[in-house]
């Protein structure tokens, strides 16, 4: 199906988000349609999208929460996930951050560092209560990604390296407040090559029989998220191939008998089901380009300027002859540009312009950098009975 803007489009101030929110269903029933003949469990990583819809939606699928920071975690508990759900990972929890989440009595700390388990400890004593803990392993997988979004490797700063596992073992022992629940890794994001997932399951199968050799049976396994889509075909590709992700665990990862495996993935579930729609201020001819210069920048959508991310970007508004636009937003910073010599049909001021595969890593990482105001975000589809139109 192609894309369309609602009929209001026209009318309202832009830069603007827009959500479809049917297709955000359609995303998570058919996540939830491949994890559950498997036992596996999806946690959604708020890092992705947090706003109120969305998560909306994402606590009617029966998803759970994986949080990032204490705002996360109060955000999960504000929109309904229930404490069991929630899991809170992050390379550097602050002590408030802990001890919010240890109030709150959440399934479980995806801890990164000894030092990190002896904090934990400490505040878990204070507040006399125990804290279930898994232990971030860092894998030394190579993800095969963008190295910025590569986590899972000896440089990385994540997780606990495999070399340094007895070590924390043994501070473990000593550390009565934290019950050992699991292990997690994750080893990046926007994965397409999947057989990266195929070795990460031989090294946690690895990582599992050593730690049963000493003793410790785990509960819990959680393989982290970094599922990819198509930032190409987002009409063709809008629901990733869940089954094809979720097979390569079953295949790959050797459970034992009730053993949990948890999930969590932000991107593939809420990416494609967000759009930046903007208008085009000016059309400046130069030299070299044509440059369509649009009233949305990195402040609103950093991906391409962070990372060199391609977005498909299309023209609502024209059907003209195709032309070659460097296609760029208002800010001033040359990296302020959505895509070079991309072609698009004969573009005017006053264009609408859609910035598409936008729901993932877009409203959460914009910023107000040139006193920018924020945008809104506008919803399609059903929403649910007590949810705003905006947020
Ligand atoms: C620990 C952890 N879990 C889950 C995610 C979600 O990843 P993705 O959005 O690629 O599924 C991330 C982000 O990369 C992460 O760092
Ligand atoms: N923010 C990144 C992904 C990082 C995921 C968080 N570990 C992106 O836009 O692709």
């Amino acid at each position: 199906m192609s894309f369309s803007l609602p009929a209001d489009a026209a009318a309202r101030p832009t830069p603007f988000y827009l959500y479809d929110l049917a297709l955000l269903d359609r995303t998570l029933a058919a996540a939830q349609q491949a994890a559950r003949p498997r036992a596996m469990h999806v946690h959604y990583a708020l890092k992705a999208n947090a706003n109120a819809p969305i998560l909306d939606r994402v606590r009617q699928h029966d998803l759970g929460a994986d949080c990032v920071s204490g705002a996360e975690v109060q955000r999960a508990l504000d929109t309904g996930f229930a404490p069991q759900d929630i899991v809170f990972a992050g390379v550097g929890k602050s002590d408030a951050e802990i001890n919010r989440a240890l109030a709150a009595d959440i399934w479980c700390f995806n801890a990164e560092s000894g030092e990190e388990l002896v904090v934990l400890n400490e505040l878990a004593a204070a507040q006399n209560r125990r804290a279930r803990v898994a232990l971030r392993i860092n894998p030394n997988v190579d993800a095969h990604t963008h190295h910025y979004i590569t986590t899972g490797l000896d440089a990385n700063k994540f997780g606990i390296g495999l070399s340094d596992l007895a070590e924390v073992l043994d501070l473990l022992a000593t550390l009565p407040q934290l019950e050992l629940v699991g292990i997690h890794a994750h080893i990046g994001s926007q994965i397409t090559n999947l057989s990266v997932f195929a070795v990460l399951s031989r090294k946690l199968n690895e990582v599992q029989t050593w730690l049963e050799d000493r003793g410790h049976t785990l509960p819990h396994l959680n393989v982290g998220g970094g599922l990819g889509i198509d930032y190409h075909n987002p009409d063709t590709q809008a629901v990733p191939d869940f089954e094809a992700y979720f097979r390569m665990f079953d295949q790959h990862l050797e459970r034992r008998p009730g053993q949990q495996v948890h999930v969590e993935l932000g991107r593939s579930l809420v990416a494609q089901c967000g759009t930046v729609v903007s208008r085009v201020l000016y059309v400046k001819r130069s030299q070299q380009t044509n440059f369509a210069i649009l009233d949305a920048g990195m402040t609103e959508l950093i991906r391409p300027a962070l990372y060199g991310s391609y977005h498909l970007i299309q023209n609502m508004s024209s059907t003209g002859s195709r032309q070659l636009y460097d296609v760029v937003g208002p800010i001033c910073e040359s990296s302020d540009t959505f895509g070079r010599e991309v072609t698009m049909p004969e573009t005017r001021r006053g264009d609408l312009i859609v910035i598409r595969s936008a729901g993932a890593y877009g409203e959460v990482m914009a910023s107000n950098y040139n006193l920018r105001e924020k945008a809104e975000a506008v919803y399609i589809g059903e929403v649910l009975s007590g949810v705003k139109q905006k947020v």
